[in-house]
């Protein structure tokens, strides 16, 4: 048999700058979450399909990557964190005092089927402030989410802020049975706009008809709040979008904010504000959050929650590419020298010196010379010295 040398669809092997970056972005949001007071977890790489699926479906069943289990039971690749996430809070560290906040950089795993050549393995840092509502647990996750694009060096980027209650209000004063109420937020995220008409239809006599219709198109600053406001007459959710605006102004945020009210998640678990972030360069979202009440209390305890994950990989391809180490020399040693060997290599920055695993000294300077670097250092008998290649 013929061994497969080519990795699945949706996967590929990453090679040093691409994973120096990856890491990069990791560490510097994790330096962040750490200094706000989240601390970290990890949950398993395996869930069963029932964590998912019966706590509100948070992603479509075709996009979950299924897996085998000795149990029987349908096990797939975690599609999300913030689901397992929110059972550990109600579970494992139900006596400890709320708020809590968490923070993960783990994988979440989610296939394709439009078969576009993306990533199915998505690394995110993502942090999950369980057990606070209002304002300020809202204000502090969306200034941690532009701290975090900040902190990462992000050239140029914005955050847009959504309400999920916008668009419930509007489907609720239609009147739409669980099934339409679906379909509109299908037909409004992918900004169909024919598709929106002729659903539409039936409706036109209904106010909330215009403001829908509008949906898709209502982004940018906050001239979109006044215009929702003129649709949809005074509402709970374009009231609280006016007042986190005014907070994070006043907190010098407000140059990095803007609105999308078509904003309608696939992720359905939100129920109150809703971002993404976007950063100059790359077209899809780097981070994605929002507000979710009512996840936790499916796994039976009560607490609103709220929380964002940023896609490391997104973020790491918009900064300016890193320089590998340069390799400079090549430790030769004799037996009975390997301590001082090794301490010279840990004496250099980091990848610029490494042991030679060649018995001559002949072989090490030859080796040393096709990788490119300039001396070799020899340790024996008569100490250490430097040799050029
Ligand atoms: N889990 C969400 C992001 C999120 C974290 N907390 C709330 N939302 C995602 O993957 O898009």
């Amino acid at each position: 048999m013929k061994l497969t040398v080519n990795t699945p669809e949706g996967t590929r092997d990453r090679l040093f700058s691409e994973c120096q970056e990856r890491r990069q972005v990791q560490s510097r949001l994790i330096r962040l979450f750490r200094q706000r007071g989240y601390l970290e977890v990890s949950t398993p790489e395996t869930e069963y399909y029932d964590l998912f699926a019966l706590s509100g479906s948070a992603i479509p069943q075709e996009r979950m990557l299924k897996v085998g289990d000795p149990s029987g039971k349908i096990c797939v690749m975690r599609p999300d964190s913030t689901t397992p996430i929110a059972r550990v809070a109600a579970t494992k560290l139900r006596s400890m005092a709320l708020p809590q906040r968490l923070y993960y950089d783990q994988k979440v795993y989610r296939a394709n089927p439009a078969h576009n050549g993306s990533s199915r393995e998505i690394p995110q840092c993502g942090v999950e402030l369980i057990g606070a509502k209002g304002l300020k647990a809202d204000l502090e996750i969306i200034v941690t989410a532009i701290d975090s694009l900040r902190s990462c060096g992000a050239p140029r980027f914005h955050v847009e802020l959504g309400h999920a209650g916008f668009f419930r209000d509007l489907a609720a004063r239609l009147d739409l049975d669980d099934g339409q109420e679906e379909e509109i937020r299908t037909l409004v995220e992918g900004k169909n706009f024919a598709a929106l008409n002729a659903f539409l239809s039936p409706y036109r006599g209904n106010p909330a008809c215009a403001a829908l219709e509008r949906l898709s198109r209502l982004f940018g600053g906050t001239e979109v709040l006044a215009e929702a406001e003129r649709l949809a007459g005074k509402t709970e959710a374009v009231d609280y979008l006016h007042a986190l605006y005014d907070e994070l102004s006043a907190a010098g945020y407000g140059q990095y904010v803007r609105f999308d009210l078509g904003m309608v998640h696939q992720i359905d678990y939100y129920t109150g504000v809703v971002f993404r972030g976007y950063v100059e360069g790359a077209g899809d979202a780097v981070l994605s959050g929002g507000r979710y009440d009512a996840l936790v209390e499916i796994f039976g305890r009560e607490a609103q929650a709220t929380g964002f994950a940023v896609d490391v990989d997104t973020v790491a391809r918009t900064l300016p590419e890193t320089a590998l180490p340069q390799l400079r020399a090549v430790v030769h040693y004799e037996p009975g020298y390997l301590s001082q060997a090794l301490e010279a290599v840990d004496g250099c920055p980091a990848g610029t010196c490494e042991l030679s695993p060649c018995r001559t000294l002949e072989s090490s300077r030859n080796m040393a010379r096709e990788k490119g670097a300039e001396m070799v250092l020899v340790f024996d008998k008569d100490g250490g010295r430097r040799v050029l290649v």
